[in-house]
């Protein structure tokens, strides 16, 4: 783990790079061989990368309702509760940001312009296994995509090597509604609902996080025609603390991005010399309380505490590097949360842990990495629909903004434009007489 004290502007740049952001080509490569032979081999390709990541040994790509019922016997009561009480949560908050009326909007006498929003109807959503099994993510999209009304909803996530998917992930699945569940992982999973296969079926849009190789191979399968809810790859945590915070609460909130796989990245950014000094003895302590240590300590190498001047430089370098998370652990919270203008989702407070945001609270924890919450929010209801607009115009209607049309088509060069006011006016016109 680095310590950066007082770093200058010009060097503040280089820190705002993801890790192994140098081999960003590599993966590109990689990933647009298997984009191409799953696009030409459909099912077979993707056994063979089965094989050939996870060691199973495939003959069949979905989930049979005998494996989902056998994983439904395997789920103890105490997480089926867990999951139950998120599920919740998780629908209460996506609920809540359903637009209840649409938007109907009346621009002139007889104009009336209308936008509504309609489900995707077949979406496929990506579950990583590689490092764990991530059922909660399971959690985190099927159930907008079902409050949302999406019909055909796809899951594809890899098998271990026994060629069974995690029973969890099976439950989630079942209790949220997920409609067809297939073993495939990695970026030949995103090839298959991009493309479709023997088995697979093509989908509209493709959501849910992954590592590099999952986050590229959704950044190519838009090339394809299939959109994407947002690059999401590696994840990352930001944390403000102050002198007040408690290290040991730093160093947790470092480890439990750590332990997501060697490419995540923890930052540290403080005004306080004395958290500076501190936090790296704490992590390491309760790093050695840890398992998967090995995996943690490559993520963090990648890992920093930077010692800032003041509170205007924390804020200014937190919105630069745009985190997926950050946690604003430092005595005047409430106020700093409100300068946040680039991150993907904020925790506020001394308890407020982003494993609650990962899991429990209710908001989503499908987020944008690597800078793109610059741009791009995190998976919510709206992911899951497009806006259609409609408008009718009647004969007051086109007789109110008729000339205005007629007169920006014509300054346009496009007299058939204006024609197609023109005819209609006319019409009007004759029939009045
Ligand atoms: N941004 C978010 O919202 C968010 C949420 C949860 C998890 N994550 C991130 O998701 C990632 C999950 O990664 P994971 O690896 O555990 O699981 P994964 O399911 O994303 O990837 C595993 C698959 O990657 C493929 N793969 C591995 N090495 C490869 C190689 N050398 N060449 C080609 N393909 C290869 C294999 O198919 C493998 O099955 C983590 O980086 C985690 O931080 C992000
Ligand atoms: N931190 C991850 C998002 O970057 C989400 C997650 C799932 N399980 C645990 N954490
Ligand atoms: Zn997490």
């Amino acid at each position: 783990m680095e310590i950066i004290r007082y770093p200058s502007r010009d060097s503040r740049n280089a820190l705002l790079q993801r890790p192994l952001a140098d081999k960003a080509r590599e993966v590109t490569d990689t990933v647009t061989s298997i984009m191409d032979d799953v696009k030409r081999n459909g099912d077979e390709a993707l056994m063979r990368y089965e094989m050939k990541f996870t060691g199973a040994q495939l003959d069949r790509l979905e989930v049979t309702p005998e494996e989902i019922d056998e994983a439904e016997s395997l789920v103890s009561d105490e997480l089926r509760d867990a999951i139950a009480m998120a599920r919740e949560n998780i629908a209460a908050f996506h609920r809540a940001q359903v637009m209840s009326q649409p938007v109907k909007v009346t621009t002139q006498p007889g104009v009336t312009c209308e936008q509504r929003a309609v489900p995707i109807d077949r979406v496929g959503l990506y579950i990583p296994g590689g490092n764990s099994p991530l059922f909660s993510t399971v959690l985190m999209l099927a159930v907008p995509a079902r409050i949302a009304g999406c019909r055909d909803i796809i899951l594809c996530t890899p098998a271990g090597k026994d060629g069974k998917v995690h029973p969890a992930i099976l439950y989630a699945a079942k209790a949220a509604g997920v409609s067809r569940i297939y073993k495939t992982g990695g970026a030949q999973a995103i090839a298959a609902m991009t493309f479709g296969t023997e088995s697979i079926p093509k989908v509209y849009k493709i959501f849910g996080p992954g590592n590099r190789y999952v986050m590229e191979a959704k950044q190519q399968a838009t090339m394809h025609g299939v959109a994407i809810d947002m690059p999401a790859g590696p994840s990352e945590v930001l944390v403000i603390a102050d002198d007040e915070a408690n290290p040991e609460f730093v160093a947790a909130d470092f480890l439990s991005q750590a332990e997501h796989g060697p490419d995540s990245q923890s930052i540290l950014l403080t005004t306080s010399l004395r958290l500076t000094d501190r936090l790296p003895e704490v992590i390491e302590r309760l790093l050695s309380t840890l398992p998967r240590r090995d995996m943690m300590n490559r993520s963090l190498e990648h890992s920093r505490i930077i010692l800032l001047g003041d509170m205007d430089e924390v804020m200014e370098f937190s919105n630069d590097y745009a985190p997926e998370h950050l946690i604003i652990n430092h005595r005047d919270a409430r106020s700093l949360c409100n300068r946040v203008t680039n991150a993907g989702s904020v925790f506020i407070g001394p308890y407020s842990p982003e494993s609650a945001g990962d899991y429990a609270s209710g908001t989503n924890h499908t987020l944008p990495t690597s800078g793109y919450a610059r741009s791009y929010s995190g998976v919510n209801i709206d992911s899951f629909t497009k806006k259609i607009t409609f408008q009718e115009l009647t004969p007051e209607g086109i007789k109110s903004i008729g000339h205005a049309v007629e007169t920006m088509s014509e300054n346009e060069d496009l007299m058939a434009h204006k024609l197609a006011v023109t005819l209609r006016l006319n019409s009007i016109e004759n029939n009045a007489k």
